[in-house]
């Protein structure tokens, strides 16, 4: 029978399925990072278990850890609490080992999502975990790959399986050539704007379409990262040479025969031509403009050339309610073109928009721009997703061109996505991000943002204001 990607992994990896649909999944990667760790540590501790596979566990810190100071070491992170999680996860893997571990400090450190791919622990057909809702960026390698909760991070760590009922299948195409300025962060927040936030509830979403593979593993990353802000808690691309050439080389990737095995495997990721999916959703990549979030959810998407929308306009009572407060929250008035907004702070980073190609992507439309950070522009950043992005980026003299027109080039981490850590908004301060969430107060208490791709973010930082990259390209 015809099977899709999602079945095939799922079908890999089932060890037992109860009548009521219940499976008992094997668990391939378990990634580990500080802030949804420590009570699972614990768990395993209190019940005198151990780690049923030490050499599936990679960790990192990233969430908590500052983006300056890191000179001073661990006295350079200010919060209390902060610190503790820090080094709570440094014994906890110091106690139970690890196949991998990129502390603080080290120069591998990084986002989970963006240290996993990098370091060839995420590997095609696997199925990979982690407490994060963002694990699903991992299936843009062909990977099973979805977020979890504590205490399952415990039962995965104890007996390398989950309890997992199947979801359905949702095909997402995306045919065509985007244009010039558009790029995979337009693609997904487009895709959400079409299908809401709940659209993909109880679904692994596929994307495919010659757009999607007409993008790089960084830009696949980036749609399937937001793929739980779509409602799934999975999102896949099928492999390709692309997929294959990424992986090659990376220090967990296998090697000699058993790569040659690896691949032969890889090559038979994708869906079957006629199988079958239970929805299915088309998008014209040249119809995709260059988006910008207006409110507080990821579904409140509106191209570039969009206005403000006014809640009087719509018929659904409870729609209209959540228009007025987002509106409300976000200080804005109906009908304000988007180009029209001004911001108070810039971030680029995050496990969306934080690879070596968004640093190239960003510093690209600030050197085209030629002029310096905005008056009104308080505070730009730019936050590598890792050690690793960061020294790519400084080699190819990246940073130099941030740090002329007036951005900061801060080490690597989550920072201001979710301002764990001393990154944040003040309250009622308006930010252009590159991250996947615009909820209240996400990144800081009373905090404004709006989710762009990182050329939106570069362009909003040297205007002061949105503007439509497609008119700067
Ligand atoms: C802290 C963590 C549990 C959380 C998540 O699961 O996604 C965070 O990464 C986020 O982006 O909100
Ligand atoms: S960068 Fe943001 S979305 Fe990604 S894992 Fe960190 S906090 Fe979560």
């Amino acid at each position: 029978m015809a099977r899709t990607l999602y079945d095939k992994i799922w079908d890999e990896h089932v060890v037992h399925t109860e009548e009521d649909g219940t499976a008992v999944l094997y668990i391939d990667r378990h990634l580990v990072h500080e802030v949804t760790s420590p009570q699972a540590y614990e768990g395993l501790r209190q019940a005198g278990r151990k780690v049923w596979r030490v050499s599936s566990v990679v960790a990192t810190a990233d969430h908590n850890t500052p983006t300056t100071g890191w000179e001073r070491g661990y006295d350079g992170i200010a919060d209390p609490i902060s610190k503790e999680q820090i080094t709570t996860l440094d014994a906890n893997i110091a106690e139970f080992g690890a196949a991998a571990f990129f502390p603080f400090l080290s120069q591998r450190q990084g986002i989970v999502h963006v240290i996993g791919p990098e370091n060839g622990a995420t590997l095609p057909g696997m199925t990979v975990v982690c407490g994060d809702s963002h694990t699903s960026t991992h299936g843009a390698f062909g990977a099973l790959a979805h977020g979890i909760g504590t205490s399952e991070v415990e039962h995965v760590l104890a007996t390398q399986t989950l309890l997992a009922k199947k979801a359905k299948n949702m095909l997402i195409k995306v045919e065509g050539a985007l244009a010039r300025g558009v790029t995979a962060k337009d693609v997904v927040l487009a895709i959400i704007g079409r299908i809401g936030t709940a659209g993909g509830t109880g679904y692994t979403i596929e994307f495919a379409g010659s757009a999607i593979r007409g993008l790089s593993m960084e830009g696949r990353m980036t749609v399937c990262n937001m793929a739980i802000e779509a409602g799934a808690r999975a999102g896949l691309v099928a492999v390709d040479d692309k997929t294959i050439e990424y992986v090659k080389g990376r220090p967990l990737a296998p090697t000699g025969v058993e790569w040659e095995q690896a691949v032969a495997y890889w090559r038979t990721l994708h869906s079957d031509p006629g199988a079958h999916f239970d929805t299915v959703v088309e998008l014209d990549a040249a119809q995709i403009v260059p988006q910008v979030t207006w409110g507080t959810s990821p579904e409140m998407v509106l191209g570039i050339d969009a206005r403000v929308p006014d809640p009087d306009k719509e018929k659904d009572a409870s729609k209209r309610g959540a228009i007025e407060r987002a509106l409300q929250y976000m200080g804005l008035e109906p009908g304000k073109p988007l180009n029209d907004i001004f911001v108070d702070k810039v971030f680029i980073g995050s496990c969306t928009n934080s690879r070596i190609e968004d640093m190239r992507e960003a510093a690209a439309m600030v050197k085209k721009l030629g002029q310096k950070v905005a008056k009104n522009v308080k505070l730009a950043m730019v936050v590598p997703g890792s050690g690793l992005v960061k020294a790519q980026a400084e080699r190819e003299g990246l940073h130099e061109i941030f740090r002329a027109a007036g951005f900061e080039w801060r080490e690597p981490g989550c920072s201001m996505c979710l301002a764990m850590n001393a990154d944040r908004l003040e309250p009622g301060e308006r930010c252009a991000s590159t991250s996947n969430r615009n909820f209240e107060g996400r990144q800081g208490a009373g905090g404004r943002t709006h989710l762009v791709s990182p050329a939106m973010a570069a362009a909003a930082a040297v205007h002061g204001h949105f503007v439509d990259v497609r008119t700067l390209a």
